[in-house]
């Protein structure tokens, strides 16, 4: 028996990217109301009876997100804290309680469970955001996720994907290209050459207070790399109508830390595509002066896209249904 959903004609998820994907999902829901900031950025903005909260989700898979062999329980839920708390920090704002839901199949044994919830709770507790529930489902053999929902406090408006302008400075704050070297290192066997990589990518420390920060010095566009330097760059460029032109000169210390890891080549990649670091990136007017904590690594010019030294630079990154 065929199914006419499953087993019929059309393009599959891995034919479009996740950009295209959401571009055709987004009509088909409905909008406004409540809703300030709609999908489309790095969370929702909520109108409530007493203010507004912002809220967002992300999900991990074993398999697609992590391997058991590389990162223990306590990682992956030090890690699911870590994604969700950058995007909202990327609006300017601090998180105040998550939503903790886990799929799993029920072979997964009992202490798995609560290692996760002690890795979870334990990088929680360091930022002081208390969970507030979550959800059990059972799922298929071999069958592990977990999905946490986010939300968040900002002071006054949020800082979205589309208030760059041309002439403001592009500056990042956190690292860049060490979770995907360590990624390499693990996928290499070759863990023991860079233990601190390594750690990075299995337990990212994105810069959370700098997302208040730079929305108090007056940040224009703001968003946390998850899958990348130039593909997230590409998503500001996208909402704010203009280009946003990036220097490897200005990248040097972050390229010079893979130097004796990675081949240049590499560590470039690294530095330009590699995801899952939740840095932050943000646009500022060029009289403002950077807040401690964020560098330069280029400026926003009129037309679309993201250039590297000039030339223009796509592709690359990260993309779910094409990994
Ligand atoms: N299935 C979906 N339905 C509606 N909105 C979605 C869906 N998946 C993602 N989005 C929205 O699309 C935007 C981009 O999602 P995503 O790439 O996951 O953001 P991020 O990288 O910041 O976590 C977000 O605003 C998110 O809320
Ligand atoms: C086993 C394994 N394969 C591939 C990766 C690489 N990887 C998985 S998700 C991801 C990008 C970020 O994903 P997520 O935080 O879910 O993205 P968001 O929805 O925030 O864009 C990358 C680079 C990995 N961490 N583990
Ligand atoms: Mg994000």
């Amino acid at each position: 028996m065929t199914n006419r959903w499953t087993d019929g004609p059309g393009p599959r998820l891995r034919d479009v990217s996740e950009d295209e994907l959401l571009a055709q999902i987004f009509p088909l829901l409905p909008r406004g109301g409540p809703v300030v900031v709609a999908p489309g950025d790095d969370t929702a903005l909520v109108r409530t009876a007493y203010g507004s909260v912002l809220a967002t989700t992300d999900t991990m898979v074993r398999g697609r997100d992590w391997l058991d062999e590389w990162s223990s329980p306590a990682d992956v839920g030090g890690k699911s804290v870590a994604q969700n708390v950058a995007d909202i920090a990327s609006m300017g704002g601090r998180a105040t309680a998550l939503l903790v839901t886990l799929v799993a199949d029920p072979e997964t044994p009992v202490a798995w469970v609560l290692d996760f919830a002690a890795g979870l709770g334990a990088a929680a507790a360091e930022i002081e955001v208390p969970i507030a529930g979550g959800d059990l489902s059972s799922a298929p053999a071999g069958t592990l996720m977990v999905s946490i929902t986010a939300l968040g406090d900002v002071d006054g408006d949020p800082v979205l994907r589309s208030g760059a302008r041309g002439g403001d400075v592009v500056a990042v704050a956190g690292t860049l290209g060490r979770s995907a070297a360590g990624f390499v290192l693990l996928q290499q066997d070759r863990a023991d050459d860079d233990e601190d990589l390594v750690r990075e990518h299995v337990r990212p420390r994105p810069p959370y207070e700098q997302g208040p920060v730079a929305r108090s010095a007056g940040a224009t566009a703001m968003i946390d790399l998850s899958d990348g330097l130039v593909r997230d760059a590409g998503r500001v460029a996208a909402a704010s109508g203009v280009r946003l032109e990036l220097s490897t000169e200005l990248l040097r210390a972050d390229l010079d830390r893979l130097t004796g890891v990675l081949d240049d080549d590499a560590a470039l990649g690294c530095v330009l595509t590699g995801g899952e670091e939740h840095s932050l990136l943000a646009c500022f007017p060029p009289e403002v002066a950077l807040p401690d904590g964020w560098r330069r690594i280029g400026q926003v010019g009129a037309g679309e896209g993201v250039t590297v030294d000039g030339r223009p630079r796509s592709g690359g990154g990260w993309d779910h249904f094409h990994p």
